[in-house]
């Protein structure tokens, strides 16, 4: 039982210090206070010199202590057979009173500050010690005053189990008091280690738990936030920003980057970031804020094998505390980019010759209106139709259409100007918007390159046959802001029709 005490004693002990280096401060005060009572007390019965000689190297020794080896066991033991000294002067220099017994109790209370019942019981023993041998010495005819009656033993023994309860309590009282600051301490030196990013999990020792109700809370917090983080599906990290080491990652961070905290590497030199500079650069933007977060920032990282990933990070920076940390969310969006841009392709792209489509066709005259009305820039619309599509789909099938279609598509790519759109509308038919043209000449002279552009042989690979194409084309210029350009599309198609009535394989102005 003593060693069990004592084992747990050793173990509440570094907590506990922070309480016991204050109280040795406060007792050497106390102590002080006992003097200055002890030298009141003196005129009474003229004992200045017992006062003098007692009570100054008590108090003087226990502030030596206190300052040497403050917190130390050694002190607070002489602290409280000091306060015993202390207790038997006043005693003593008021002749015995027996309400001056009191302040034997009162004083044991006081060593409760120390958080320690071996305090308690080192007091009690010196008051044991003192009535044994001084009460023996009275007994056996010393001219010491101690007991007032003869029986010794039996006088010693009711002294003893007088005390016993009250000290017994006391030290139980002790006990209590220091495994409270021992909670109290252990969670704020857990608080402490989880601000320095120490989010590791905790090995205490299983005896604590259920126990000590502020330490199990702190730990269950402890717990549940490292599994929040854990199980996280996106990759998560926590930053010190000192020197952007790496103190805690989940299990989604190594699988999107590889990178472990143990490898003990420093996110600012970290091949994570494929520009120099960035990671230095978002630190000073996120100090910048005045909310200390950024979100949805879309860059690019890199992973630990060197291939680079698109990601939407967040971060936010705690600086409230020292050290400030920096937590790093960062989620994946390649395969989010990959499909928004194939979804954009399909809105805006014709599937088969990957031309714009009508969607973009009408955005082009939409923005060549616009700088008609804006800036008087005029345009140009040309509609083109292949000469005799269905045949060919009808004698060499769908697929032979196709070709046909996406190398008409690639030949008016390389015909076009940078700034002019080639739309394919449906069918065979194309249509394109001419900007800065309103010369009906010259519009009429383009029309007639896509022309002659659909006229070389085309080889087909698979039949080794040679297809002969032709086109027709319909020119509309717009030159007027008043002007609709569906209007214009429309006198296109008109002049087209007449290409076609007039023998096909021409261009015609509407
Ligand atoms: N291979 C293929 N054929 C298509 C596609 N879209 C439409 N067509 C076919 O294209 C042909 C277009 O016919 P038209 O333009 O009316 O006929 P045409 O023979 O070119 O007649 P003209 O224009 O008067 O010379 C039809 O047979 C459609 O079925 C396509 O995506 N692929």
């Amino acid at each position: 039982m003593i060693r069990r005490l004592l084992a747990a004693e050793a173990a509440f002990d570094p907590f506990v210090r922070p309480y016991r280096e204050r109280a040795d401060r406060i007792m050497v005060r106390m102590s002080l206070f006992l003097l200055l009572v002890c030298l009141a007390l003196a005129p009474l019965r003229g004992t200045y010199l017992s006062a003098l000689a007692i009570g100054l190297p008590t108090a003087l020794l226990g502030a030596w202590l206190a300052r040497q080896h403050n917190g130390a066991l050694i002190t607070r033991l002489f602290m409280a057979s000091g306060f015993m000294v202390f207790t038997a002067l006043i005693i003593h220099q008021t002749g015995g009173d027996i309400e001056a017994h009191f302040s034997a109790f009162g004083l044991i209370g006081v060593l409760l500050y120390y958080r320690d019942w071996r305090t308690i019981v080192m007091a009690t023993v010196v008051i044991y010690l003192h009535h044994l041998l001084l009460g023996y010495a009275q007994w056996r005819g010393s001219p010491i005053y101690v007991f007032d009656n003869t029986h010794f033993w039996a006088t010693f023994a009711i002294h003893v189990l007088y005390f016993l309860p009250f000290v017994g309590m006391m030290s139980y009282l002790a006990i209590w008091l220091r495994r409270e600051g021992y909670d109290d301490q252990h969670v704020i030196a857990l608080a402490q280690q989880i601000i320095r990013g120490d989010l590791t999990q905790d090995a205490s020792a299983p005896g604590e738990r259920g126990q000590m109700p502020l330490i199990d809370a702190v730990l269950t917090m402890k717990t549940r936030l490292l599994n929040l983080i854990k199980v996280l599906p996106v990759a998560t990290a926590v930053v010190r920003l000192q020197d952007s080491q790496l103190v805690a990652t989940n299990d989604a961070w190594h699988r999107l980057f590889g990178l472990r905290v143990d490898t003990g590497q420093s996110l600012g030199e970290a091949s994570l970031w494929p520009q120099p500079g960035q990671w230095q650069a978002l630190v000073q933007q996120l100090q910048a804020r005045q909310d200390r977060s950024i979100r949805d920032l879309l860059a690019t990282l890199r992973n630990s094998d060197g291939g680079l990933i698109a990601c939407k990070l967040a971060l936010t920076l705690h600086d409230d505390v020292a050290p400030s940390m920096i937590i790093l969310v960062a989620e994946d969006v390649t395969l989010h980019q990959e499909a928004e841009r194939a979804m954009t392709r399909l809105a805006y792209n014709d599937v088969l010759t990957d031309l714009p489509n009508r969607v973009s066709l009408h955005a082009a005259l939409a923005q060549a209106s616009e700088a008609l009305q804006q800036h008087g820039t005029p345009y140009a619309v040309i509609m083109l139709d292949l000469d005799g599509f269905k045949p060919i789909n009808d004698r060499h099938g769908h697929d032979v259409g196709d070709e046909v279609l996406r190398t008409l598509g690639a030949r008016f790519s390389h015909v076009k100007r940078p700034s002019d759109v080639v739309a394919r509308l449906g069918g065979d038919e194309f249509a394109v918007v001419l900007h800065d043209c309103g010369d009906p000449q010259v519009a009429q002279q383009v029309a007639q390159r896509f022309v002659d552009a659909s006229q070389s042989d085309l080889h087909l690979a698979a039949t080794g046959q040679t297809l002969q194409l032709s086109l027709s084309a319909g020119v509309a210029t717009v030159t007027s802001s008043q002007e609709d350009p569906l209007a214009a599309l429309k006198r296109a198609d008109v002049a087209l029709y007449r290409a076609k009535a007039e023998g096909k394989c021409c261009v015609r102005l509407g």
